[in-house]
């Protein structure tokens, strides 16, 4: 089994791949494996670095160590091999993916329980040909979401103020947009639309919470599709959809299902995972790729499983204590 990390130097707020490497030469001292560490160049290099190691058939673990973008990059070069998986440690602004771990998400930090973590295969979002495993979105959360790279270098300005000082600027700019939607076959009733967005994971844009029962591997995507609203409202149904509340929504739609289809009389931002793509047509549907994902021991995005887990190392520790 090989170890392939990837590290994005410009993830997050400064370059860490210094800090990073220590990490790793600690973790994998005395592990008798091929390891290899690689600072991403520019981007895109690391899909090509995660497809290269893919490509070779041999059992590659890839370790995408940046923000989204970077896992977005590493699942996109191993989707559809059985002999690579990928895992996130979390060196970006977001790192929203995570977030479905609930409060285990910050044992992705702990290198050594990354190394013989169990691993499943999860959905893969397809779009305009390219993938993405968490979030797919068009309109003003996609505006905000991108735009919101214009903040985040700023000093003083943590990840999640640099989506709200977006959000502002995305509301002075304008809110709803023409786009003809289609889902599963279904044409939506509406000519125009604030926010049209695929999940397979939970969380996007540093915390927002578009679907909170999307599962990652069930082998649908969640839709969640906003009708046009006013610049009134929208201030408070931001805090709804932050909050996981778009259901409660006035006019939202909610499906679940394998395809949409927008087209918009003008080129949109579109938010792949974080990444940008511009477009006027959209084609979003689940990939028929998956991707091998590995987790810490005991942590799952199922929070049923969560708590099967939790008691179960509750009732470990309770029998250690009593063969004392
Ligand atoms: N050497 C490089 N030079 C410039 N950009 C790079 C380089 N390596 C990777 N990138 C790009 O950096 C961008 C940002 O990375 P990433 O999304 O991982 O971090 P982030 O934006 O801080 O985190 P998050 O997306 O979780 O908020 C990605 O689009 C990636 O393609």
């Amino acid at each position: 089994m090989k170890h392939l990390f990837l590290m994005n130097p410009h993830a997050g707020k400064y370059d860490r791949t210094q800090e990073m490497r220590e990490k790793i030469q600690t973790a994998m001292q005395g592990r008798d494996e091929e390891w290899q560490a690689a600072v991403t160049q520019y981007p895109g290099h690391a899909a090509e670095l995660a497809r290269t190691a893919a490509e070779t058939g041999e059992a590659v673990r890839i370790y995408a160590c940046g923000g989204d973008g970077t896992l977005n990059e590493a699942v996109a070069g191993a989707a559809g091999y059985d002999n690579a998986a990928v895992t996130h440690y979390p060196m970006g602004s977001g790192n929203d993916f995570l977030r479905m771990f609930g409060p285990d998400a910050c044992r992705f930090y702990d290198l050594s329980a990354l190394l013989d973590a169990p691993q499943a295969p999860l959905d893969l979002i397809e779009c305009n040909g390219r993938l993405a495993l968490n979030v797919c979105s068009v309109g003003f959360d996609a505006r905000i979401g991108l735009g919101a790279a214009d903040f985040k270098k700023l000093p003083l300005v943590s990840g999640t103020m640099a989506y709200k000082l977006s959000a502002l600027r995305t509301i002075v700019q304008g809110i709803h947009l023409p786009y003809r939607v289609e889902i599963d076959g279904e044409v939506l009733p509406g000519e125009e639309f604030t926010l049209l967005c695929a999940c397979n994971g939970r969380y996007y844009g540093g915390g927002f919470n578009p679907s909170p029962d999307a599962m990652p591997d069930d082998g649908l995507l969640n839709f969640v599709v906003i009708p046009a609203v006013s610049r009134m409202t929208v201030a408070s149904l931001i805090g709804k959809y932050a909050k996981g509340g778009a259901g409660e929504i006035d006019g939202v739609i909610l499906r679940q299902g394998r395809e949409m289809h927008i087209t918009c009389d003008r080129v949109s931002a579109i938010n792949l995972d974080g990444e940008e793509l511009l477009d006027s047509e959209l084609s979003i549907c689940v990939s028929a790729k998956k991707l091998n994902f590995f987790f810490p021991t005991g942590t799952h995005w199922d929070p049923g499983r969560r708590v099967q887990n939790a008691k179960k190392r509750k009732n470990e520790r309770n029998s250690a204590f009593a063969v004392y």
